[in-house]
């Protein structure tokens, strides 16, 4: 159903990755309903500025901008939070809904696994540089859209990349999807004292352009057999970005951190996304492969700024 909070977030600033299509257009509209000003960060710049130009004129909020992010490029990942940290006052919701599924054995620019590296240590990357930008803001939410995948999921440390192992999409996507929902968890335990909150979600099944690596949203779509059944079993995007707008909004969730959600209610998600060493262990090689200082990770929180205010620090 849809998002069972009808809260605003006026003053508040929103980004969310992979916005130009599916699941992610839909959360920034919705957001963008609710008063926010949104940040659509995508790979293809003119298909970002097209989505913003369209949310802006359904929704009448002009606050939405589109921004350049390639979740497959640390050099972009670091400009783009760069320019984040020093042009906006506050970041109070990271969704972090980007994906690629199942694509062939490709590679990022700095050599990851593609499905690893956009859907997770891009991410990872992401968060951490912004992580001081969240804690100043004060209670922000970090969002990570994982997957009902990751329970097929096996995060090999000493082979995050397939390059010991013969490559298979299909377990990449969902060994990609188990390190989110463990990112999460030790991300959350980092935070603890903090008034910034990280949860992980599974979105439902939605029609998407996710199947484009499988055929499957040809195939699906174009079956006789399947189709009349299958609008019964597979949401609409819009229906699909509830879950995350919900996260992102509701009053209710204030406060709540490390927690995995299948759409609107929290659930256990598989027991190897709940072995904590294995979290901090991800979070260390993780850390090691995008060339994250610990120490920036883990740099003390700075004292929160109310909505609408800007420190000295902030408007210079
Ligand atoms: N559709 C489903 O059934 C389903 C089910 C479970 C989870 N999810 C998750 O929901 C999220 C949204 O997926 P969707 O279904 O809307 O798929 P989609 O393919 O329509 O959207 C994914 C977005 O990610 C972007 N992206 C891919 N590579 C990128 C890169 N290198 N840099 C920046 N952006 C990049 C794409 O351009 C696109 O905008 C994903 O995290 C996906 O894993 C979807």
């Amino acid at each position: 159903g849809s998002c069972p909070s009808k809260a605003t977030i006026h003053g508040k600033t929103v980004i969310v990755t992979g916005a130009n299509t599916g699941i992610g257009k839909e959360t920034a509209r919705e957001l963008a309903r609710r008063g926010g000003r949104i940040i659509l960060a995508c790979r293809d710049l003119d298909k970002c500025e097209a989505a913003a130009k369209e949310i802006r004129g359904d929704t009448l909020n002009h606050h939405v901008d589109a921004r350049r992010l390639d979740l497959a490029s640390l050099t972009s990942i670091r400009a783009f939070a760069k320019k984040i940290v020093e042009e906006e006052e506050r970041v109070d919701v990271l969704i972090n809904n980007a994906a690629v599924m199942r694509c062939p054995h490709w590679t990022t620019e700095d050599g990851f696994e593609m499905q690893l590296g956009v859907n997770h240590l891009g991410h990872f990357l992401l968060t951490n540089l912004l992580l001081e930008k969240l804690k100043a803001s004060g209670a922000s939410r970090v969002i990570n859209v994982s997957s009902l995948a990751h329970v097929a999921g096996r995060v090999d440390l000493e082979d995050l990349n397939w390059e010991r192992r013969p490559y298979e999409a299909k377990a990449a996507y969902c060994q990609s999807k188990l390190a989110v929902v463990l990112f999460t968890r030790e991300l959350s335990r980092r935070l603890e004292g903090t008034l910034v909150t990280a949860n992980s979600l599974h979105p439902g099944v939605a029609s998407t352009e996710l199947g484009r690596h499988t055929g499957m949203h040809k195939s699906i779509f174009s079956s006789t057999v399947l189709g009349p059944f299958f609008w019964l079993l597979v949401k609409t995007p819009k229906l699909a970005a509830q879950p995350s707008v919900y996260l992102a909004v509701a009053p209710e969730l204030s406060g709540v951190s490390g927690k995995y959600f299948d759409a609107f209610r929290q659930k256990d998600p598989a027991p190897e996304a709940q072995d904590d060493e294995a979290a901090q262990k991800l979070w260390a090689r993780s850390a090691g492969l995008v060339g994250l200082e610990e120490a920036q990770a883990q740099a003390p929180a700075p004292k929160a700024v109310p909505p609408g205010k800007v420190t000295d620090a902030q408007s210079s």
